[in-house]
């Protein structure tokens, strides 16, 4: 078995088939945040500590808000804090820093951030939102997110290229749950008719995140046969000897 292929993180990241929002979205976000990055930086800030307190600020507005059904404010606690899944890497990147440690620490933090963020769903749903299914499909956002990241982990742990992103990304799944959540928060000031938009969302996140597991489940089973099969080929002219 070869070295890992991904080892360093996002700069081992096949370029081709990128999901839309990761493609295009993060370039102009770089632009956006790199001066707030440099700031940061300035201040004497470390990537490390903005990837700690950003994932804090996720938890806490995701499980403090969410079980009680108040969308709107969760909502808006979770994007400020949300971006700086962004602003660590960019400084890691202006600091000429990123690391190993760096790429374990962020990504492992995104599988705690999203626990949060789908378990205080299926909490609301569980409890004064009192929808069984609802819940039973946040848990399922909840489970395939991480499964999803995990293959690709996983794969590339095991050297292979896991050459595909899939349909429904971390970003993709983030943004549509928050937009839905942020927007059915607004039933509480009288919206009309809105606060449907959150299990819309769900269903799309789920029914995304399992066509994205079959994507990357497909994908490393064909790279690890080809793999398999480039190690097990005859040596040249071995065939003639025997
Ligand atoms: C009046 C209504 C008010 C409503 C209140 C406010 C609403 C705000 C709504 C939404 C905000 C959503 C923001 C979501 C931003 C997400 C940014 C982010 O952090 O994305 C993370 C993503 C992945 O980062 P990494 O490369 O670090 O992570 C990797 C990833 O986790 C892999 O997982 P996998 O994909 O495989 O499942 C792991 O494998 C890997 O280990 C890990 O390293 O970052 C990106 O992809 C970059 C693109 C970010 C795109 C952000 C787009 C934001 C778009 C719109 C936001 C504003 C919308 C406002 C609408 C308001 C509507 C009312
Ligand atoms: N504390 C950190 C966080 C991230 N990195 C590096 O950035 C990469 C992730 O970039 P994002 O734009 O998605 O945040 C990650 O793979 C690391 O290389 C870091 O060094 N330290
Ligand atoms: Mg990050
Ligand atoms: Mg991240």
């Amino acid at each position: 078995m070869g070295p890992p292929v991904a080892s360093r993180g996002r700069a081992a990241t096949p370029t081709v088939g990128k999901a839309m929002l990761n493609k295009y979205a993060r370039a102009f976000f770089t632009r956006v945040l790199t001066p707030f990055a440099a700031f940061l930086i300035r201040r004497g800030v470390s990537p490390d500590t903005v990837t700690l307190i950003g994932t804090a600020g996720v938890v806490a507005g995701a499980l403090v808000f969410y079980p009680r059904g108040e969308f709107f404010w969760g909502t808006v606690v979770i994007t400020l804090f949300v971006f700086s899944d962004l602003v660590d890497g960019n400084m890691a990147r202006q600091l000429g820093r990123s690391s190993r440690w760096g790429a374990f620490l962020d990504s492992t933090l995104d599988r705690v951030a999203d626990g949060a963020i789908f378990g205080g769903f299926a909490l609301w749903y569980a409890g004064g939102g009192d929808d069984n299914v609802l819940c039973a499909v946040s848990i399922f956002c909840l489970a395939s997110g991480q499964v999803v990241s995990y293959t690709k982990a996983r794969g590339e742990s095991i050297g292979l290229p896991v050459a595909v992103n899939g349909l429904v990304e971390r970003a993709e799944r983030l943004v549509i749950s928050l937009v839905a959540a942020g927007l059915a928060g607004l039933h509480a000031f009288g919206v009309p008719g809105i606060r449907y938009l959150l299990p819309v969302a769900l269903w799309i996140v789920a029914v995304g995140s399992l066509v994205t597991l079959i994507q990357r489940v497909v994908t490393v089973r064909r790279e690890s046969a080809e793999a398999e099969a480039g190690t097990q080929r005859p040596a040249r002219g071995s065939e003639a000897a025997t």
